[in-house]
């Protein structure tokens, strides 16, 4: 080993990192837990939190900043340091996580993937855009031709609960009551189990959740209205030690989630989020993506703890 590589290492075994977050109190309590923490200080890595109050650039100094806040003056004060900071790697960029706080370029590059006939084919449902005037809903459905039942989504998915505040529609007239801004789409039958695949870095890992149960010929023959609905795939109990139809309980293929991921990652810019996949009921490998959040539960996920500190390390190795 050459006198330099022998420095580099003395340097890298010395070196701790420091991770400035930006998160919230809720997201602090479920996703920074000791484990974390531990697992990561043996690393040398350690988490200082960022008081939003003061200048980002009299704090640190960091080596890598996590965060998920919204609003665009946070936004501006990020750019700002990054431009500033180039060294330190701001995880994610706020411009592209942006991108995932409207749900209808939130799945735009899903869209434009062409991932067709790779083990699978996947694609996002049909979807319209209402952007105002409810009383329009029922003619526009009829003129794009989209089938009922419809899932209505608020349009801006800005992590506040009324963004989570989702609706079935069962007939068109219904349609009305709802409130625009929104997404009109496709309700897709997947056997109540749907797939949330979380990524971190090149990592994977994929989880079943409880979802929607399949809406038969005769549910839509025998339901009018719009209905609200829980946030029925947040739940912790995941569905994974259930008894489940095997047909419906199966993972997607392991080499389209790589596929997916890496071409997501890619393309949103981002290292840090979970997608929501459905498999549609009846059919072997017809996939839709139905949902992407950024910086999701992970706390939920089993293993995060060490799954993250490679993650920090692989980081660290790139930018020793
Ligand atoms: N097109 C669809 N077809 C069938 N079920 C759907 C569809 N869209 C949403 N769902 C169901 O509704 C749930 C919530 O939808 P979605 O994931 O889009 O909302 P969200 O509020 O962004 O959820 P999250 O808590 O994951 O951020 C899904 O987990 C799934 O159970
Ligand atoms: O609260 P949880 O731990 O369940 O995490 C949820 C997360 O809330 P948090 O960021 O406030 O923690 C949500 O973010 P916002 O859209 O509200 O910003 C969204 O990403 C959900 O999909 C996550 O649930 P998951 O999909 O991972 O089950
Ligand atoms: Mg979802
Ligand atoms: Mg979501």
């Amino acid at each position: 080993m050459s006198p330099c590589s022998i420095e580099t290492l003395q340097h890298q075994q010395q070196r701790n990192y420091v991770v400035g977050y930006a998160l919230t109190s809720k997201k602090v309590k479920s996703f920074l837990r000791p484990k974390l923490e531990g697992l990561a200080r043996n690393k040398g890595i350690s988490f200082v939190p960022i008081d939003q109050n003061r200048p980002l650039s009299d704090q640190g100094p960091f080596d890598i900043v996590l965060h998920k806040m919204t609003g665009r003056e946070w936004r501006q004060i990020l750019e700002e340091y990054r431009q500033t900071h180039p060294k330190v790697l701001v995880l994610d960029p706020p411009d592209a996580i942006k991108h995932l706080q409207n749900r209808q370029s939130m799945l735009q590059c899903v869209a434009d993937m062409n991932l067709f006939e790779f083990y699978g084919k996947v694609g996002v449902p049909r979807q319209l855009v209402i952007k105002s005037d409810a009383s329009s809903i029922p003619d526009l459905v009829a003129e794009a031709g989209l089938r009922l039942p419809l899932v209505a989504k608020p349009l801006i998915n800005d992590g506040s609960a009324k963004s989570h505040e989702l609706s079935l529609a069962y007939d068109q007239y219904s349609l009305q009551k709802l409130e625009p801004p929104l997404v009109l789409q496709e309700f897709v039958n997947h056997g109540g189990v749907l797939f949330k695949v979380f990524i971190v870095g090149e990592a994977i890992k994929v989880v079943r959740r409880f979802s929607l149960p399949n809406v038969t010929k005769r549910d839509l023959l025998s339901n009018v209205g719009v209905y609200r609905f829980p946030r029925v795939s947040r739940a912790a109990a995941s569905a994974d030690d259930v008894d489940l139809d095997p047909s419906v309980a199966e993972l997607p293929p392991w080499p389209l989630l790589e596929r997916l991921a890496k071409e997501l990652c890619q393309r949103l810019g981002l290292r840090l989020f979970n997608l929501d996949i459905i498999r549609e009921h009846g059919t072997r490998d017809h996939y839709y993506i139905i949902d992407i959040n950024y910086f999701p539960g992970y706390g939920k996920m089993p293993g995060y703890e060490q799954m993250f500190t490679d993650f920090f390390l692989s980081l660290m190795q790139q930018n020793p």
